[in-house]
């Protein structure tokens, strides 16, 4: 064989090499299994297993500097105080600023809880924070059944429907929510819809997300991933549908669009309140615009009883997924600025946990109480 000098010839079922690669070796018995630590900023795709301080370094969430972010964290460590069990093995992680603090609380369950679960990410951001906190990371396609779903949200209404997809990540994100909750088909005004019967999709979000109607406090829109060379078509057909704001979301920090995870564009599309109120109930069509219109786009306008919001987007060819989560959610949590907690239940009922009763007055309390006794000790061992 003819070999550069420049660029080295390897055998690519050579034991050494494949060892070069992935730190051991197909006798080992593991082999292949999962090995990197962290993607994000490294160079190298191959990582040993070893724990790299970087890694160690990155799991670590930094104290919450504002009382939006002491919020979240609120959010997020009294639902998984509630909703993550020792039981519970296959998690679904979701995507966005308070989701770390979901994992920093589910790592502080301790190791041997852990060490027997599997996490499942909705996205690269997840997926980062899954392998640097070190828990063993899995997919959806291995596990389309999730003991609990635990994500973030962009606004939550009175009834948990909520939008999603700030980040981009809702296709991910409802597929783990589905995986969370067990549906069965039913009838409703004569279409078959998948209603679930047991919810295990738990929202965290802070106050602002807390909302009676979608879009008044989340105004750039429902997310919606398209395929992309179908966005223009289907602008279009937004703008027809009620959203004439309809835009593609471009990217902040690179020229041209945001592209998603699954290599799709993203469109914003905000719609009016009274079609936000409930984007999802079947119900009898409001006033059509006039009457040749239905009939040339009866899709767009919705004839007779299937009027929803969520079905006449998705509907839209070339659309991959809504940013609209509707009857998913077992609870939501949120944060709020005087250290209680809201929860909205999805049977209508709203929970409210004190301040002095959140799992950070706990943990302040324990502080306080550890602060205590070190210094009675101290004082009792003081010469
Ligand atoms: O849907 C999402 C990403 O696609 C996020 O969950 C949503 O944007 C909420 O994010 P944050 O916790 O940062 O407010």
């Amino acid at each position: 064989m003819l070999s550069s000098p420049l660029i080295p010839v390897v055998q690519l079922d050579d034991p050494a090499y494949v060892a070069s690669l992935y730190g051991r070796t197909p006798s080992d018995g593991v082999y292949p299994q999962p090995l990197r630590q962290t993607l994000a900023g490294q160079t190298s795709q191959y990582i040993t297993s070893t724990p790299s301080p970087l890694a160690a370094q990155q799991s670590k969430v930094p104290p919450p500097t504002s009382a939006v972010e002491a919020s979240k964290r609120l959010a997020a460590w009294t639902a998984v105080d509630r909703h993550i069990l020792p039981e519970h093995k296959v998690i679904g992680i979701g995507s966005g600023s308070t989701v770390p603090y979901v994992v920093e609380r589910i790592v502080a369950q301790g190791k041997a809880v852990n060490k027997d679960r599997v996490f499942i990410p909705t996205g690269f951001q997840s997926k980062e924070l899954i392998v640097n906190a070190e828990l063993l990371l899995g997919d959806v396609d291995q596990y389309p059944v999730i003991d609990v779903t635990i994500d973030g949200a962009d606004e939550v209404d009175h009834d948990l429907n909520c939008i999603k997809g700030g980040g981009g990540c809702h296709l991910r994100e409802k597929v783990l929510a589905e995986a969370a909750d067990t549906y069965v088909p039913t009838i409703e005004r004569s279409a078959m819809i998948m209603r679930s019967t047991d919810y295990s999709f738990v929202l965290v979000a802070d106050y602002r997300k807390n909302s009676k109607v979608l879009g008044t406090m989340f105004k750039q829109g429902i997310p919606i991933e398209v395929v992309p060379f179908a966005y223009t078509k289907i602008l279009q057909n937004l703008h027809l549908l009620g959203s004439p704001r309809a835009v593609l979301r471009m990217a902040k920090a690179k020229a041209g669009p945001v592209v998603s995870d699954n290599g799709n564009f993203i469109i914003d599309a905000p719609f009016p309140e009274e079609m936000m109120q409930d984007p999802y109930t079947v119900r009898p069509s409001p006033s059509l615009p006039f009457p040749p219109f239905p009939l040339i786009f009866p899709m767009l306008t919705g004839l007779g009883e299937h009027t929803q919001l969520l079905t006449r987007i998705k509907m839209l060819t070339g659309v991959v997924e809504v940013g609209l989560f509707c009857h998913m959610a077992k609870a939501a949590y949120f944060g709020n600025q005087d250290g209680s907690v809201t929860i909205k239940w999805h049977d209508g009922r709203v929970e409210q946990v004190q301040a002095d009763k959140s799992p950070l007055a706990e943990k302040s309390q324990a502080e306080a109480l550890g602060a205590a006794v070190a210094k009675l000790s101290a004082s009792t061992l003081a010469p």
